[in-house]
């Protein structure tokens, strides 16, 4: 995967793509973690089966959409990754070990965590809140020029010295995008980081949206596994190499883009008609929504 975007196979646009020069060189303090494996993961609260025997798996280099309806699990399934919510039954192993024997400080330093929402009660900069990021690295010389590269990438350098409070839901999901980015900064081929985000591009315009998933193929190239939780399927089927569809706490397919992302599919999973078109310039799938299809979509609700 890496291999063929250096040497130019993958079918995004040409400014897209990364040179040799770009992989970080940066040693790291912290533990190396790669793939991550998900099996017959089971997790019930209430009496309510959130997540149904998924299976997964996360690679390095690689982007993996998880797409699908609300409720279906996809936050629930992302905090058991992260080691924030435990499961009833299954395993769920980091470069081979239980996440369980994972020690919390090196799993801080080599994975992070995007949730949906992220409340900032005190009144912080928003450089304060990119730099905790670098809390669980204790390296106090480094940090300055790390967060203020993670500020950078993330478009949201001019808002530094801005009260976190004050600035709008994109501003801030970009300045958490820092926070992520500086939390793994120091992670390479060498030692691939895990970055699980829950919806990034939800508070960004069209061309933000853009930027990130750029920012994501870029650090895929880099050697990070990323898990990525997206409503949007056309940028899922244009910056994903893999999408798993999750449909009431289950696997309902996985697989590359063109394969997952098929009329019958989205129909049965979110009640929606749709053609599936073919991207000229990306050959990338293009999902196309039939708005004012023969039947109303809010008697769709019906649908299981
Ligand atoms: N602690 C809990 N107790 C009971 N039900 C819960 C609990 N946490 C989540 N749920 C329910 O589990 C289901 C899955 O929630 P989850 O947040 O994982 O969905 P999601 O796929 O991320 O949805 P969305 O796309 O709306 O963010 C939802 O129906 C939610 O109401």
């Amino acid at each position: 995967m890496i291999a063929s975007i250096l040497h130019g196979r993958w079918p995004l646009p040409a400014s897209w793509r990364l040179t040799a020069g770009q992989v970080p060189t940066t040693p790291s303090s912290g533990s190396s973690c790669t793939g991550i494996q998900v099996r017959d993961l089971w997790v019930e609260r209430q009496g309510r089966t959130l997540v149904d025997r998924a299976n997964l798996d996360l690679e390095p280099g690689n982007v993996h959409a998880l797409v699908g309806p609300n409720g279906a699990g996809k936050s629930t399934l992302l905090s058991v990754l992260a080691g924030e919510t435990r499961q009833n039954h299954g395993q769920v192993t980091w470069s081979g070990r239980p996440l369980d024997d994972w020690c919390p400080n090196a799993l801080a330093r080599c994975r992070a965590v995007l949730p949906q929402e992220a409340v900032v009660t005190f009144p912080l900069t928003a450089w304060e809140v990119a730099k905790m990021g670098r809390l669980p690295h204790r390296t106090p010389e480094q940090d300055t020029p790390i967060v203020h590269e993670c500020l950078k990438r993330a478009g949201v350098l001019h808002l530094s010295g801005r009260d976190y409070r004050s600035l709008s839901g994109g501003e801030r999901q970009r300045v958490q995008m820092a926070r992520v980015m500086a939390q793994v900064y120091e992670t390479g081929p060498q030692r691939p980081g895990v970055l699980l985000l829950d919806e990034p591009t939800s508070a960004l315009d069209v061309r933000h949206q853009l930027r990130l998933m750029e920012l994501l193929r870029t650090d895929a190239a880099r050697g990070r596994a990323i898990l990525v939780v997206l409503h949007d399927l056309n940028l899922a089927a244009a910056f994903a190499d893999r999408i798993t569809i999750l449909e009431g706490g289950r696997v309902a397919d996985s697989g590359a883009p063109r394969d997952v992302l098929v009329p019958a599919t989205i129909r049965r999973v979110w009640g929606v008609d749709c053609v599936v078109e073919t991207d000229t310039h990306t050959q990338c799938p293009w999902v196309r929504l039939r708005y004012g299809a023969s039947k109303p979509h809010c008697e769709l609700e019906s649908l299981p």
